[in-house]
């Protein structure tokens, strides 16, 4: 039988708790939202296969905690990851902030090459915004990683962040696979826009 997909890659979502991961993964996923907020426990997975470039990408969302006493468990699933949801919520300035601790989070316990993104939650609470847009994309350039500013509730630029990544992945395998003439792994690729801008003022 012919597999059902070409390739599988497994994301992870980290961030401080309350950001919003659960529910963006559940909006990625499943294309649903509640208000009710359930703490996560340790960690989860959804699956989701998307069409990229003629490709079927199976995409394993590792959701985890946000909570520091479930670091222990949680940064043990760093290293299977090929891609990383960095969150923050743009009403929470601390959030923002902490997201150098995440950064350094992966440096430790991530592999080498994967492959980061930022996300700005919740940007349908314009009227709360604590985190500047402008000061996430410096941030965001200064890590040479891409940028969104979405909404789980709003479904804004969800499915955006989520295939932006993916198509990243797919494309830096298909270098590394490539024969050596062509661009080494390493080099830095061509300028990253950011995501479009949050369409709810
Ligand atoms: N307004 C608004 N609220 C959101 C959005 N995303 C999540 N929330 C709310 O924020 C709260 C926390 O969301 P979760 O997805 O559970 O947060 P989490 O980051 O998974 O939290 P932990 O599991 O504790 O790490 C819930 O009450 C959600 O309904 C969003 O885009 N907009």
């Amino acid at each position: 039988m012919a597999k059902a997909y070409d390739h599988l890659f497994k994301l992870l979502l980290i961030g401080d708790s309350g950001v919003g991961k659960t529910c963006l993964i559940i909006r990625f996923a499943e294309d649903n939202f509640t208000s009710t907020y359930i703490s996560t426990i340790g960690i989860d997975f959804k699956i989701r296969t998307v069409d990229i470039d003629g490709k079927k990408i199976k995409l394993q969302v590792w959701d985890t905690a946000g909570q520091e006493r479930f670091k222990t468990i949680t940064t043990a699933y760093y290293r299977g990851a090929v891609g990383i949801i960095l969150v923050y919520d743009i009403t929470d300035e601390k959030s923002f902030e902490n997201i150098q601790n995440w950064m350094k989070s992966i440096k430790e316990n991530a592999s080498a090459g994967v492959e980061r993104l930022l996300i700005g939650n919740k940007c349908d609470m314009e009227g709360k915004r604590k985190v500047q847009r402008d000061e996430a994309e410096k941030l965001a350039k200064e890590h040479g990683i891409r940028f969104f500013e979405t909404s789980a509730k709003s479904s804004v630029n969800v499915e955006e962040a989520f295939s932006t990544l993916a198509r990243d992945i797919l494309q830096k395998s298909s270098r590394k696979a490539a024969p050596s003439s062509s661009r080494p792994l390493l080099e830095p690729g061509p300028p990253r826009k950011t995501g479009g801008k949050c369409s709810l003022a």
